[in-house]
């Protein structure tokens, strides 16, 4: 019987052949941890008397809170680098960038490797079909003592892409509609293995990422996208990392990707998607665009097509936060930077900037943001009845230009 890319994976690091349902222990390849988590990490590693069995294979990311916003997140992240420089594990420091960015740039997500991490998005490595997931402080530094960990084999969910996005539509708005479809809890401990096919396999890795990224929010254990186009031309996929014809699925979604129109997730839940004309006109006091699912140098250059030779709608913040330090630069380089800076947007330190609500664009009572992110629900950047719209970097663009939620092509009409 065939096997899918998670039973795949599973077994070449088990050394047996296993199935979905099966427990096993397995290598890992590299184990995550964010600043936010870090304390209980290391306060876990202590209880234990143990060190990292394999230094280099864990990271440590200074990302959520950086620059360190108050006394408290100082203190925390001083012992993160004292402990990281005692046990010769590497840190990436304030301004490197999200998480999840940073380890796909250093090469620290690998097709077939299999990267634990403290942080939900983990499942982001699976752009280059890496079993990438995520969990707790303990199980994180069980991992990172051990060398590691346990799993469930999960049973896959497939997800069909099929064609090209019309001009105007981008890999968010798929990957809002696949939330749409599968539902908040559509894939839980499962894994979502996604397909690209009929011209889908142009999609590009920081495309690859977003879906992988958005997966976990249908509750995946880890998303897969099977390796192909600018995947295969940069990485070295192994021969065995496709899945088989025979794989047995869960079951099995069809997207057309042709079909597609710009989407919004709506307050306060990320399966609530919406077509964005349904929403059109929603006052918007904030636009942020970044993080770990659209803070890429193509999403800043989409932003920067819709806002050149434009302006931020007068009381309106657009917030930009390149997802890590590489981004900012290639910004820099390219003039996209100088772009956003016309149209009047803020630009803040890499890393996840007020996606958390932790600093950098916190929410008041009753304020509309427009986000990038992945997460909109109730209190996550702020006030608890402030809103979250979640839509692609271009929605997000023009929704700072005219002060409500829109798309660029309306945006045109309007100015027509
Ligand atoms: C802080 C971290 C544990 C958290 C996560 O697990 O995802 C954060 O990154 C988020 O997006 O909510
Ligand atoms: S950018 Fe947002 S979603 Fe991504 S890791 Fe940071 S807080 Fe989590």
């Amino acid at each position: 019987m065939g096997q899918t890319l998670a039973e795949k994976i599973l077994s070449q690091k088990a050394g047996r052949r296993v199935e979905a349902g099966e427990l096993v222990v397995v290598e890992v390849d590299q184990v995550m941890v964010v600043d936010s988590i870090a304390g209980s990490f290391i306060r876990r590693l202590e209880y234990l008397e143990a060190s990292p069995r394999y230094p280099e294979r864990v990271s440590i990311v200074i990302d959520h809170v950086a620059p360190a916003a108050n006394l408290e997140v100082a203190k925390a992240q001083k012992e993160i680098r004292e402990w990281a420089g005692r046990h010769g594990v590497r840190v990436f420091d304030v301004g490197r960038g999200v998480c999840h960015q940073v380890l796909m740039e250093e090469g620290l997500a690998q097709p077939g490797w299999i990267v634990v991490g403290s942080d939900s998005h983990s499942t982001t490595y699976g752009a280059v079909a890496a079993f990438g997931t995520g969990m707790g402080a303990t199980d994180v530094a069980l991992a990172a003592a051990s060398g590691r960990t346990w799993l469930r084999v999960p049973e896959t969910v497939k997800v069909v892409f099929r064609g090209r996005l019309p001009k105007g539509v981008t890999a968010k708005d798929a990957a809002l509609e696949m939330v749409r479809l599968l539902g908040a809890d559509g894939a839980t401990y499962m894994a979502v293995e996604i397909h690209l096919l009929e011209g889908a396999e142009g999609l590009t890795l920081g495309e690859r990422m977003t879906l992988a990224n958005l997966t976990v929010e249908a509750g995946a254990k880890a998303g897969l996208v099977v390796p192909s186009g600018e995947v295969l031309a940069r990485y070295e996929v192994p021969p065995w990392l496709f899945p088989d014809p025979e794989a047995r699925y869960a079951k099995t979604l069809e997207i057309d990707l042709s079909a597609l129109t710009p989407r919004v997730s709506v307050p306060f839940y990320v399966d609530n998607v919406h077509e964005v004309t349904a929403v059109k006109g929603k006052r918007v006091d904030q636009v942020f665009i970044g993080t770990c699912t659209n803070g890429r140098i193509e999403d800043l250059r989409a932003a920067a097509e819709v806002l050149r030779g434009r302006k931020v709608a007068p009381g309106v913040r657009l917030l930009v936060i390149p997802a890590s330090s590489q981004v900012l630069e290639e910004a820099a380089r390219d003039g996209t930077l100088l772009t956003l800076l016309e149209a009047g947007a803020t630009i803040g330190t890499p890393g996840c900037g007020p996606c958390m609500g932790r600093h950098m664009g916190v929410l008041a009572p009753g304020e509309v943001c427009v986000s990038t992110s992945n997460r909109n629900f109730r209190g996550r950047m702020g006030a608890p009845d402030a809103e979250i719209y979640l839509a692609s970097p271009r929605v997000a663009a023009a929704s700072a230009v005219a002060g409500y939620l829109t798309t660029p092509e309306e945006l045109e009409e309007v100015h027509a």
